[in-house]
């Protein structure tokens, strides 16, 4: 439906997005996700054609939007990180401005808001001004605004970034009836693994401007379907520790974070051993080991050597 070919965006000096391929079929959710500074905002801009890429193309059913983007527009809703919405006019009245700018029928427009405002979980506080409002409030206004003309496709920017854990299973509840209900195709945006792993059937991983990964969730995780990944408590993280630990030639690599130490490893090799040598070597005393099967959050600090959210 809509697709991603060879995108790429430089700033000036920075390499921003470096030729990213993806796509999406109709009725689908997939995932972006990638740590700060990963390329996905620059990248969803040229893909809702309100950035023009350096090079590549975004094709709308197989065809070209660069010249029009106008029929791109039309189909698709875009909640941007930004709340983007007036703080002084209650929310009925927020929906109303965009609404017009929309130009949605006069005679549609009261029903569509309330419609709209429903789905979000609005409809009671539709004439309370919205400076009133919660951050999570706020940002399900901001979905609210995205939808009123009837999107075909969502595309959201990280929409549960900085709100309460109620506003965000609300807003994680709603996208999930929106494409399992409404048959809505999204683009979710996201450096929560969890939120993706609850709602999306695809996804990609961004990295330094790159898709590092892409996939079923079960694809990606298949990565890392013959390793294993061992956490290592400590008190505190000993350099010496480390450095015994990457001299040791089955453990593919070794990411300490906090006061974890975290391996991965081949399945068939048991290393409980090799990490009790290591660490009475450097006299580093052990809190704990766990033993457990690789997540997806594994399988990105695999491939990049950082947490997510770092
Ligand atoms: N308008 C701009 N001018 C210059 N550099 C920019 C601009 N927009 C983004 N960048 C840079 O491009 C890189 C990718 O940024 P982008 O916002 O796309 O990442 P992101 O994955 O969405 O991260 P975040 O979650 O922080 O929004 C960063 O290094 C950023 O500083």
């Amino acid at each position: 439906m809509l697709e991603a070919i060879q995108l790429t965006k430089t700033f000036k000096n920075t390499q921003a997005v470096k030729g990213v391929n993806l796509y999406l079929e109709k009725g689908e959710t997939v995932g972006l996700l990638g740590p700060n500074g990963a390329g996905k905002s620059t990248t969803i801009s040229m893909l809702s054609s309100l950035v023009r890429p350096t090079s590549g193309d975004v094709l709308l059913k197989g065809e070209s939007v660069k010249d029009q983007p106008q029929h791109l527009r039309e189909i698709l809703g875009v909640v941007p990180q930004e709340i983007a919405v007036f703080p002084e006019l209650t929310a009925y009245e927020n929906m109303s401005f965009f609404g017009k700018i929309y130009k949605l029928p006069k005679s549609e427009l009261k029903q569509r808001i309330e419609e709209v405002l429903t789905l979000v979980g609005l409809e009671q506080r539709q004439k309370e001004p919205v400076k009133q409002f919660s951050g999570g409030m706020k940002r399900r206004l901001n979905i609210a605004v995205a939808l009123l003309h009837r999107p075909e496709i969502l595309i959201m920017d990280e929409p549960t970034v900085g709100i309460d854990p109620q506003s965000r299973n609300y807003i994680l509840e709603t996208v999930k009836k929106l494409n399992e209900e409404k048959g809505i195709t999204v683009l979710y945006t996201s450096h929560y693994m969890e939120e993706v792993e609850f709602l999306c059937q695809r996804l990609y991983i961004m990295d330094r401007g790159e898709v590092i990964a892409s996939g079923t969730k079960d694809e990606v995780k298949n990565i890392l379907s013959s390793e294993h990944t061992i956490e290592v408590e400590v008190e505190k993280v000993n350099p010496a520790f480390i450095e015994k630990l990457e001299g040791v030639p089955a453990i593919s690599s070794v990411t300490s974070l906090d006061k974890k130490i975290i391996l991965l490893a081949p399945k068939k090799i048991n290393l409980l051993e090799d990490v009790f040598d290591a660490a009475k070597q450097t006299e580093s005393p052990l809190k704990g080991i766990q033993i457990k099967a690789p997540t997806l959050e594994d399988v990105f600090l695999h491939l990049t050597g950082r947490k997510l959210r770092d």
